[in-house]
C-alpha cells in the first residue's frame, strides 16, 4: 500500500452539445452517435487527500442531488484506477459542484475524469494520457470528452474523440431547469418517438465543423442540432416556453443541452449573453440562468502540494 500524503486539486469543464445526430439503438442498448462536443466555462472542482477510508463529500447549491456513495462517478474512477494498480483506495473525494446535476451538461462525467486525474496525481502513477482515456470509456460515454475539453467530435457511443479545432470565443448562457432529466430514460423516448422511422446512420455536419473551426457564431447558430429535442420536450414540454424566452430576448440559437433539461443560447457577444441571462432569469421559465464562454481547457490540476 502506498502512504503518500498531500492533496491534489482538479478543474473539470462542463460540456454543451452543438451537435448531437444519434442513430438508431444498437444491440448493447446504446446508441451510435455523432456528437461534437464544446466545453464551456462552469465547472466542478475536485479535491483528493489520503483519508482512513474512501469517502465523498460535496458543496454547492445542488450537493443534496448527488449521490456521496460509491455510485458517484467520482468514487467510480477512483476505485477503477485503484483496481488496476493494486492500491487501497483510501482517499477523501471532495467536490465542488457548479455544474447543474442531470442537466445534460456531464456534469457526473466531469466528476469522474477529475477523480482519475486528482488520484493519478496523487499517487503518482504517471498514467499516459491513452490509459486515463480508456478508463474514463469504461466510466461513461461522456467522459473521455470531460477529459480533454476543447472541442471534439465523439462517436460510436461518444467515447471515440477527434479533437477539432475552434477558432474563436463562442458566448453562451444555459438556463437550468427545476429538476433534472434522467439521460437513459431521454433516450427511451427518442426509441419510442424514432419507431417505425428509418433512422440514419448519424454523421457531422461539415457546415457546423467550418463554423468552430472559423469561431463564427452565426453559422455555428445557423447548424446547431440535437436530435434528442424532441424526446427532452416530450418528457418536459415547459422547455419550450424557456426556448422561446432566449430566442425573444436576442439568443442567435437556442437548444436543449445534450439530454437536457438545461436549455442552451448561443449569443454574439459576451454583453449579449449578460443581457440573454438576465432577461431568461426574469421570464420565470428557468431556475437559474448562466453566461459561460468556450471552449474550455480539459480537467487540470490547479493545485498540488507536496507530501
Ligand atoms: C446525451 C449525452 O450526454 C451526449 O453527450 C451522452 O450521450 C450521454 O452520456 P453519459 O451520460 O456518459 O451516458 P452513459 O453513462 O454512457 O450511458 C447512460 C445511458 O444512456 C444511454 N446512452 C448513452 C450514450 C449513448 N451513446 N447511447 C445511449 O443510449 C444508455 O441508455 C445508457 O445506459
Ligand atoms: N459526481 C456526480 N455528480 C452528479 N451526479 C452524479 C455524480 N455521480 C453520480 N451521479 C448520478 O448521475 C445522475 C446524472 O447526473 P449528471 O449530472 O452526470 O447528469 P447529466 O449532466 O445529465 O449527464 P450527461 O450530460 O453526461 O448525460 C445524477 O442524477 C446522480 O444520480
Amino acid at each position: 500500500m502506498r502512504t503518500e500524503q498531500g492533496r491534489v486539486r482538479v478543474r473539470v469543464p462542463a460540456k454543451v452539445n452543438v451537435q448531437l445526430a444519434v442513430g438508431a439503438a444498437r444491440p448493447d442498448g446504446f446508441h451510435d452517435l455523432a456528437n461534437v462536443f464544446l466545453a464551456v466555462g462552469l465547472h466542478d472542482e475536485i479535491t483528493v487527500t489520503p483519508a482512513d477510508e474512501l469517502r465523498i463529500t460535496c458543496a454547492g447549491p445542488d450537493a443534496g442531488q448527488v449521490p456521496l456513495d460509491r455510485t458517484n462517478l467520482a468514487a467510480r474512477a477512483a476505485l477503477a484506477l485503484a483496481e488496476r494498480h493494486g492500491i487501497d483506495p483510501r482517499v477523501h473525494l471532495h467536490i465542488d459542484k457548479d455544474i447543474p446535476v442531470a442537466g445534460g451538461m456531464a456534469g457526473g462525467s466531469a466528476d469522474g475524469a477529475g477523480a482519475l486525474l486528482a488520484c493519478d496525481a496523487l499517487w503518482s502513477l504517471g498514467s499516459t494520457r491513452e490509459e486515463l482515456l480508456a478508463l474514463c470509456a469504461e466510466l461513461g460515454s461522456d467522459v473521455p470528452f470531460s477529459l480533454i475539453g476543447g472541442a471534439a467530435l465523439g462517436t460510436g457511443r461518444g467515447e471515440l474523440l477527434t479533437p477539432l479545432d475552434v477558432g474563436g470565443d463562442f458566448h453562451w448562457v444555459f438556463a437550468v431547469a427545476d429538476a433534472g432529466l434522467s439521460t437513459p430514460t431521454v433516450f427511451r423516448e427518442f426509441d419510442r418517438l424514432a419507431a417505425h422511422t428509418d433512422v440514419p446512420p448519424p454523421a457531422a455536419d461539415p457546415a457546423l465543423l467550418d463554423a468552430l473551426r472559423t469561431g463564427d457564431a452565426t453559422a455555428l447558430a445557423a447548424t446547431l442540432g440535437n436530435d434528442l429535442q424532441p424526446a427532452a420536450l416530450a418528457l418536459r414540454p415547459a422547455l419550450s416556453a424557456t426556448l422561446a424566452a432566449g430566442t425573444a430576448a436576442g439568443a442567435l440559437a437556442a437548444l436543449v443541452s445534450g439530454s437536457g433539461p438545461t436549455t442552451a443560447f448561443l449569443a454574439k457577444t459576451a454583453d449579449d449573453a449578460e443581457r440573454v441571462a438576465r432577461t431568461l432569469l426574469a421570464s420565470g421559465t428557468c431556475r437559474t440562468a448562466r453566461a459561460a464562454t468556450s471552449p474550455a481547457a480539459g480537467a487540470t490540476v490547479v493545485e498540488r502540494t507536496a507530501p
